[in-house]
């Protein structure tokens, strides 16, 4: 059994309130990539984690994957998972959600092998990202990560992921945004094609961690800088808390071809949508 963990890239990100614990209100509308983590079950017991970003993990104390597993098997009234193997291909810390996407891969991975529900409210136990990246298609999200609502209908169009390789924590870049809030996004019902889209999500819409994460990491700038220049690049804006910044483009071909012009020493890819995970 293998389950797909793929990145979650946030197309505008407004920071609409704080709470009274401290975390941000937000609006979000959030897709995702056909590039991801994945995890497979294996025999024995624990997680080994492989792959080309594994090594970014290596100082982790407590890999996400294992809490999402220990917090469904208290649920469940299982003993403690299986063996499980992680394929690490999202650079860690970079505002894509690869962490919550692994957390969200082990629950929908145990609840099938185990023939048991996800509990609602678990995965936003997890982590603010992590109801998202349980559903892991296009979706809106509000509250701090937890409310759930429909995307506009979204037309084709392809998204190119570029990090300068630099991790970024979420915590200090939400403390270094200027003070003051957004409002909620006015969004339409549909996009006809991803020009209309991009027009719309440019003129309408931001990443309110933007200016906070290129403060603390100046290197973004120019990786925006790039992905504005390729040919076709509809718009460019970062994606979470950062450093991974999106080009959106017509078509994913489009989105591929410009992934080949960026300079060496950056992490892309390019491609289109995510097609879609089986629900728990
Ligand atoms: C900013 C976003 C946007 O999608 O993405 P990333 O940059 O992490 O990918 C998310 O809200 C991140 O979600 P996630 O990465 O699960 O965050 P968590 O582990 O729950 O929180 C990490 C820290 O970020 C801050 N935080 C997070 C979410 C939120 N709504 N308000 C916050 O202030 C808090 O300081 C919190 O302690
Ligand atoms: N499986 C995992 N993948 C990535 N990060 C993990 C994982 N497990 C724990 N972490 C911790 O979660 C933090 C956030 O990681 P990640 O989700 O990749 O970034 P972001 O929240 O910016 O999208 C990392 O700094 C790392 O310490």
């Amino acid at each position: 059994m293998i389950e797909a963990a793929p990145a979650k890239v946030n197309l505008f990100l407004h920071v609409i309130g704080k709470r009274d614990d401290g975390l941000h209100l937000l609006d979000s509308l959030v897709v995702f990539a056909g590039i991801g983590d994945s995890l497979a079950l294996a025999p024995g017991a624990g997680l080994l984690v492989v792959g080309p970003e594994a090594a970014g993990l290596a100082a982790e104390p407590d890999n996400l994957v294992l809490r999402a597993t220990r917090a469904l098997a208290e649920a469940a009234g299982r003993p403690p998972g299986p063996g499980l193997t992680l394929t690490k291909r999202l650079p860690v810390a970079s505002g894509i959600g690869g962490g919550s996407a692994d957390a969200a891969a082990a629950l929908r991975l145990l609840a099938r092998a185990w023939g048991v529900a996800v509990p609602p409210g678990l995965a936003a136990r997890l982590g603010a990202d992590v109801t998202a990246c349980l559903i892991s298609q296009p979706l809106r999200f509000g509250g701090i990560g937890e409310a759930i609502a429909p995307a506009p209908a979204l037309p084709e169009f392809g998204l190119l992921l570029c990090n300068p390789r630099i991790p970024l924590g979420t915590a200090a870049v939400f403390s270094a945004r200027a003070p003051g809030f957004s409002a909620p996004a006015p969004l339409p019902a549909a996009w006809a094609d991803a020009t209309a889209m991009a027009r719309d999500l440019g003129a309408a819409t931001r990443n309110d961690l933007q200016a906070a994460a290129i403060g603390l990491c100046p290197p973004i700038a120019g990786v925006l800088a790039a992905l504005g220049a390729l040919p076709g690049c509809l718009l460019a804006r970062m994606s979470g808390s950062g450093a991974t910044c999106f080009g959106l483009f017509p078509t994913p071909a489009m989105a591929r071809a410009g992934a080949g012009l960026l300079p060496d020493g950056w992490w892309s890819w390019g491609g289109g949508l995510h097609p879609g995970v089986r629900a728990g």
